[in-house]
């Protein structure tokens, strides 16, 4: 099963996506994370910066779309952002089952106030940036999503363990898979600093 997370920046995509990865004994990948490799590690940051966004748009829909081409299983943490273009959220519905981890905005300007990672939050007022596009965003992560977790309240690991019953429930993971992992002494929490990284603990090869 591949399974991606959409959400708003600071949503925990990355964060949760890798512990879940870890959890489940699958492969990891980052769409930001693996934009910046095909840029030669040029950051997300400078790329809008010398492009602009329409142009990261285009990569990272190309991105997107190869990776969901990857067979096997797979654990995908999407960019906040993916969800604007109607094929990044027909294809990601289409070929994955899709996890929107909601937050409100007030709680992400919590986690996001000493950023400077994210292009679209560097301006004056993040936290309108951030209502402004919750605005927009929410319910385009709604039309992508199978599932929907409020995330303002759990830990990175409780969200993780709430992940794995979900689909557990709806019958798309083996329940011995979920009870191997779920009480288990879950493995540290990446920090902050490496909650962009690609890779996890099983190997993945880029699709083209
Ligand atoms: N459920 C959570 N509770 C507390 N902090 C969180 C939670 N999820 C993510 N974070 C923190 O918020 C920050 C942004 O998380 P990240 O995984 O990079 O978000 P995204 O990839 O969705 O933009 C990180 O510092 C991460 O540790
Ligand atoms: O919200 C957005 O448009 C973006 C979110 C970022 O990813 P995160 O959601 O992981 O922060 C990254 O893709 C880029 O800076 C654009
Ligand atoms: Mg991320």
């Amino acid at each position: 099963m591949k399974l991606s997370l959409v959400g708003m920046p600071g949503g925990g995509k990355s964060t949760v996506g890798r512990l879940l990865a870890r959890q489940l004994g699958t492969s990891f990948v980052d769409s930001d994370a693996e934009i910046e490799k095909q840029l030669g590690g040029e950051t997300i940051k400078d790329y809008f910066a010398r492009k602009g966004e329409s142009s990261f748009r285009d990569l990272e829909s190309r991105v997107i779309g190869e990776l969901l081409k990857v067979p096997g299983e797979m654990v995908l943490a999407t960019g906040g952002g993916a969800v604007l273009r109607d094929i990044n959220r027909d294809r990601l519905h289409q070929h994955s089952t899709v996890v929107y981890l909601r937050s409100s905005p007030d709680e992400l300007f919590r986690r996001l106030r000493h950023d400077t990672t994210r292009p679209l939050l560097q301006g004056g007022n993040p936290l309108a940036k951030l209502r402004e596009l919750y605005g927009q965003r929410d319910p385009l992560y709604r039309r992508c999503a199978h599932f929907v977790l409020e995330t303002s309240r759990p830990s990175v690991n409780g969200l993780v363990n709430m992940i794995l019953m979900q689909l557990e429930l709806a019958g798309l993971i083996d329940p011995a898979r979920v009870a191997a992992t779920v009480g288990a002494h879950p493995p540290a929490a990446p920090r902050a600093g490496e909650a962009s990284e690609s890779g996890g603990d099983a190997p993945y090869t880029p699709g083209t």
